[in-house]
């Protein structure tokens, strides 16, 4: 369990985060979402006692991260995957790990086959792949154990079989029973791999919600129907006042707004009218996630192009 309690974070004049609380729980995957510079990574580096917080504080399983007697056992972090030391091997720089934290040589091998890296075990860390370098991020993070897990984008800049290997193993991590705080700025990424989301925008928490209940609010509400009895249909509808139907430039397609799709599939079925289409509408997960954040957006386009003419013209 993490728990962060009013946590705030300011660099001179600038707050990164703001009186941000909220908890992570153990048995699922948690997706910590925000745009650029919403203060995730800040967040995270004072979860792990990175950076001391100007005020709140933050504790993963009661403790605050520097009173844990073997952290790397507690709590395994990827903030960033490259942050090795690019002369050794994978295996040197697991080893060196381990050694420096009591952890067993045995534990280098089972992490290392873990993530797949047996092949390049020995091989120059400097000369890897993002992927494998992400591998070995994550094989590091895990190489204590923890019950918890903290990992800052582990699937930037991944190709489609590594994000589909991280989110599966997040996924059994999570179902082992560990606390899993995996942070992204992609909804939809989050919305396959978690189970529940924490988004911040400009340092403060915007929503503490379960994935399903996002979706669910990123409804539209309309129902798309295709049918070859259109005109029929749409009359029908229409003598409810509160349905707004609008035929669509696709032959027979409808698109019903004011009545889900069961109430347009009964009165279709009441009048025999046959239906080819039925399709609740949803928002896109990005769409709704850009709406939820858009005021907290730090760079937009309208602002950046100004503010570098202001600039030049000073
Ligand atoms: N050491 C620092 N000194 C000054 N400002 C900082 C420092 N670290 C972060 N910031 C600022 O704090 C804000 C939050 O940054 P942070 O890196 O935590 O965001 P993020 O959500 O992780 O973004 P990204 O997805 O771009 O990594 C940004 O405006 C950033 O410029």
């Amino acid at each position: 369990m993490i728990e962060a309690v009013g946590l705030t974070k300011r660099y001179g004049p600038k707050t990164a985060v703001q009186d941000l609380s909220f908890s992570v729980r153990p048995g699922i995957v948690t997706g910590f979402l925000g745009p650029n510079g919403a203060g995730k990574s800040t967040t995270m580096r004072m979860l792990l006692g990175l950076d001391t917080p100007s005020s709140g504080h933050a504790t993963v399983n009661g403790k605050r991260y520097a009173e844990h007697r073997a952290p790397l056992r507690e709590v395994g972090a990827m903030l960033e995957a490259r942050a090795i030391h690019t002369g050794r091997s994978a295996q040197n720089h697991l080893l060196a790990l381990a050694a420096t934290h009591g952890i067993p040589r045995s534990r280098v091998t089972e992490v290392i086959d873990l993530v797949g890296l047996r092949e390049v075990a020995r091989r120059r860390a400097g000369g890897f792949s993002l992927g494998m370098g992400q591998r070995l991020g994550i094989a590091s993070a895990l190489l204590g154990d923890p019950a918890t897990l903290i990992l800052d984008e582990p699937v930037n800049g991944l190709d489609p079989e590594g994000i589909l290997w991280i989110r599966n193993l997040l996924k059994s991590l999570a179902a082992e029973g560990r606390t899993v705080l995996v942070s992204s700025h992609l909804m939809s990424e989050m919305a396959l791999t978690a189970e529940h989301l924490i988004v911040i925008g400009k340092g403060k928490l915007i929503a503490d919600t379960s994935v399903a209940e996002f979706t669910a609010g990123a409804s539209q509400g309309g129902v798309r129907v295709r049918t070859p009895q259109a005109d029929e249909l749409a009359e029908l509808l229409r003598r409810n006042p509160e349905i707004t139907v609008t035929a669509e430039d696709e032959a027979d397609v409808l698109t019903v707004e004011g009545a889900d799709s069961e109430t347009v599939g009964r009165l279709a079925a009441d009048h025999r009218v046959v239906l080819f289409e039925l399709t609740p509408r949803q928002a896109s997960l990005e769409e709704a996630f850009m709406e939820l954040t858009k005021d907290a957006v730090e760079y937009d386009a309208v602002v950046a192009p100004r503010t570098l003419v202001e600039e030049h013209a000073a």
